[in-house]
C-alpha cells in the first residue's frame, strides 16, 4: 500500500516504540528518547495492536527503544508478536547489558537488527558515564549478537567533548575488527538532561571529523530516507555520522513516528506538547478504522523541528 505522508510530504516509514522508561544504568546525558517520566507500560498485546494500525497504513519498519527495552521480561514475546505482522525490519536499540542473555531468542523470533550503545572502551569512563560497571557485559552482548547472526550490529557512540572524543579512532578499530558499524552521535540537549550548560560542556563539533572521513573514505553514501545521514566506508569499516542538532536537512528527511511507553503517539522526538492519545481508544475497543483515523491525525500534526528561517 502507499505510504502515509505528513503535510510536509514526509512519508512515515518507521515506527519507534519506546516500550519502557525503566533502565538498568544511568547515562548522565540520557534524553530517554524524549519521553516523560511515566511509569505506565503498554502490554505486548497493545504494542501488537498499535504496530498493526501502523502496518495497515504502510509503515515498513519497527524499532523498540526506551528506556532500556531489554529490562522488559516479555521482550521476546513482544518481538515474536510483531514478527507476525510482516514488517520489513524489526530492530532494537539497547544498552547491551542483557544482550548476551536474549540475542539468540530474539533472533529466533524475528529480530533483524540491533543498535548497541557503547560510548567508551575504558571501564573507568564507562562507569563515569553510566554510574555502573557493566562494560564487559555489554561487550559480551555485542559479540553474542554478531555470533547469532544479527546483521548489522551497530554501535551507538555519543561523542562528548572531554569524555570520549579521544576514543573515536579506537572505537572505529574495535568495530572494524568485530564486523560492527559505528554510529557517531552528536549529543542532544533536551529537557530531560539533568545538567545545565550541557552543550557548552560536552558538545563536540564533528565537522573536522567529517572532513577527515571524506578524505579517507573509498565511498560516501547518503541515507535519504534516514534523515539524510552520511555513511563513510573506510578501510573495510563503516561509520555513520548522526548530527540532528539545528539540522534542517535531518528533520526535512525525518520519516519516523514514535509511541511512548504509556501508549501515546509522539510526532517528534524533541516535543512533548503534541502527544496524541491512542491507548485509551484501544482499551475502549475502538475499531481499527477509528484507530487509523487517530494515527492519521497524529501524522498530519507532524512538523520538522528544525526548519530554515
Ligand atoms: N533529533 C532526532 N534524533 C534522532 C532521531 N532518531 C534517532 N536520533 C538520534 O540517533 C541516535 C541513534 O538512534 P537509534 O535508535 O540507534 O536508531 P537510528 O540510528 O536512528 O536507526 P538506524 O540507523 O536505522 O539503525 C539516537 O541516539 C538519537 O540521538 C530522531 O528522530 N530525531
Ligand atoms: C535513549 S536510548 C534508549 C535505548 C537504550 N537504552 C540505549 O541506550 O541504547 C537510545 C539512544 O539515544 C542515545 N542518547 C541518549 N541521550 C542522548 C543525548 N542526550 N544525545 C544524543 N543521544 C542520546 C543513546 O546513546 C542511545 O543510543
Ligand atoms: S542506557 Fe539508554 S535509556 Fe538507559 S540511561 Fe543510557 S541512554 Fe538512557
Ligand atoms: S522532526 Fe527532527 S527532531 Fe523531530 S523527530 Fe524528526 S528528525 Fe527528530
Amino acid at each position: 500500500m502507499d505510504k502515509i505522508k505528513d503535510t510536509y510530504n514526509r512519508p512515515i516509514i518507521s515506527l519507534r516504540i519506546s516500550i519502557t522508561n525503566r533502565c538498568n544504568i544511568q547515562c548522565f546525558y540520557c534524553h530517554h528518547d524524549g519521553m516523560l517520566n511515566s511509569k505506565e507500560e503498554i502490554t505486548s498485546d497493545e504494542i501488537f495492536q498499535i504496530a498493526k494500525v501502523a502496518k495497515n497504513l504502510g509503515v515498513e519498519k519497527v524499532r523498540l527503544s526506551g528506556g532500556e527495552p531489554l529490562v522488559r521480561s516479555d521482550i521476546v514475546d513482544i518481538v515474536k508478536k510483531l514478527n507476525t505482522l510482516n514488517f520489513k525490519d524489526i530492530s532494537i536499540t539497547t544498552n547491551g547489558i542483557f544482550l548476551d542473555k536474549y540475542a539468540e531468542d530474539l533472533v529466533n523470533v524475528g529480530l533483524k537488527r540491533v543498535n548497541v550503545s557503547l560510548d567508551t572502551l575504558k571501564p573507568e569512563t564507562y562507569k563515569c558515564i553510566t554510574k555502573k560497571d557493566y562494560l564487559s557485559e555489554v561487550k559480551n552482548g555485542i559479540l553474542k549478537a554478531v555470533d547469532v547472526g544479527i546483521y548489522p550490529v551497530k554501535i551507538n557512540m555519543v561523542v562528548m567533548k572531554g569524555i570520549n572524543d579521544n576514543e573515536i579512532h579506537d572505537m572505529f578499530s574495535f568495530c572494524k575488527d568485530n564486523g560492527l558499524i559505528l554510529q557517531l552521535i552528536e549529543i542532544l540537549e533536551t529537557d530531560n538532561c539533568e545538567d545545565n550548560n550541557f552543550n557548552e560542556k560536552y558538545h563536540f563539533d564533528m565537522t573536522p571529523l567529517e572532513k577527515e572521513f571524506t578524505d579517507l573514505a573509498s565511498e560516501v553514501t547518503v541515507r535519504k530516507f534516514m534523515q539524510d545521514r552520511k555513511k563513510y566506508f573506510i578501510d573495510g569499516g563503516e561509520v555513520e555520522i548522526v548530527r540532528p542538532m539545528d539540522n534542517t536537512k535531518f528533520c526535512e528527511n525525518c520519516t519516523r513516528l514514535r509511541i511512548t511507553p504509556e501508549g501515546k503517539i509522539k510526532p517528534c522526538l524533541l516535543r512533548n506538547d503534541n502527544l496524541v492519545d491512542l491507548i485509551s481508544h484501544i482499551r475502549s475497543g475502538d475499531s481499527e478504522k477509528d484507530l487509523e483515523e487517530i494515527f492519521i491525525s497524529a501524522v498530519n500534526s507532524r512538523e520538522p523541528y528544525f526548519i530554515d528561517d
